[in-house]
């Protein structure tokens, strides 16, 4: 799978950071279900690891990535626990010349025009864009594409259903990634129901998928 075409399949990637793999494949079923199938899990917690294991396991339909991919090592481990797609929050060119030898497609994080010029460089034309609010948001991204034509972004970092619709507005972004959609101790129907007004609210927003 192209980075494109995973950004394709959903408006939405929800950035998840699970405490445990009964939580882990709870809530990643809740997600499919509201219409959100490609999932991020990220290596902040201990079980990071294991929870990408089973989800890729046991949850239909999933497509499940790993976030917080830091560097050549942390790539290799989540590739081995069946990832299908890597997320990580900037990029170095280590990481890069992994991502080359990769069998998953790795979705790097930029945060201004000449980090996407070195991606560039490496071949790439698509973005995760963090911390994207504090870097500019929607005005930033509208402002990369004067200069950097064919290149399009997943904005992460502040994006919520406030102003989810002002960035799938942009020609030069595919989807969005964010944590708003597992909010602590929410239960499972909340959690599919957040999923689903968001998959709502992207359709409103000329979201087509
Ligand atoms: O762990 C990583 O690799 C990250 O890049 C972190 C997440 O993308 C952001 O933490 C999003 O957080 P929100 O702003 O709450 O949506």
């Amino acid at each position: 799978m192209t980075p494109l075409a995973l950004m394709q399949t959903a408006p939405v990637i929800p950035v998840l950071a699970f405490d445990n793999v009964e939580q882990a494949i709870e809530q990643s079923k809740a997600l499919v279900a509201g219409g959100l199938p490609v999932l991020e899990i990220t290596l902040r917690t201990a079980s990071a690891i294991d929870c990408i294991k089973a989800v890729a396991a046991e949850v239909e339909g999933a497509i499940v990535g790993a976030g917080t991919v830091l560097n050549p090592n942390d790539l290799e481990r989540v590739v081995e626990a069946g990832a299908q797609f890597a997320v990580s929050p900037g990029a170095t060119d280590t990481l890069w010349r992994a991502a080359e030898q990769s069998p998953v497609p790795l979705l790097a994080g930029v945060a201004s025009v000449s980090d996407i010029m070195r991606g560039m460089e490496f071949g790439h034309t698509e973005f995760k864009f963090f911390p994207a609010e504090i870097n500019g948001g929607v005005a930033a991204i509208k402002a990369f594409g004067g200069p950097l034509k064919g290149v399009s972004f997943c904005p992460t970092g502040g994006v919520k259903p406030a102003n989810l619709a002002d960035y799938l507005a942009l020609d030069n972004v595919v989807c969005v990634g964010g944590t708003w959609l597992t909010p602590k101790d929410a239960d499972p129907m909340q959690i599919e129901f957040y999923a689903s007004d968001a998959v709502k609210m992207a359709r409103a927003a000329g979201w087509t998928g």
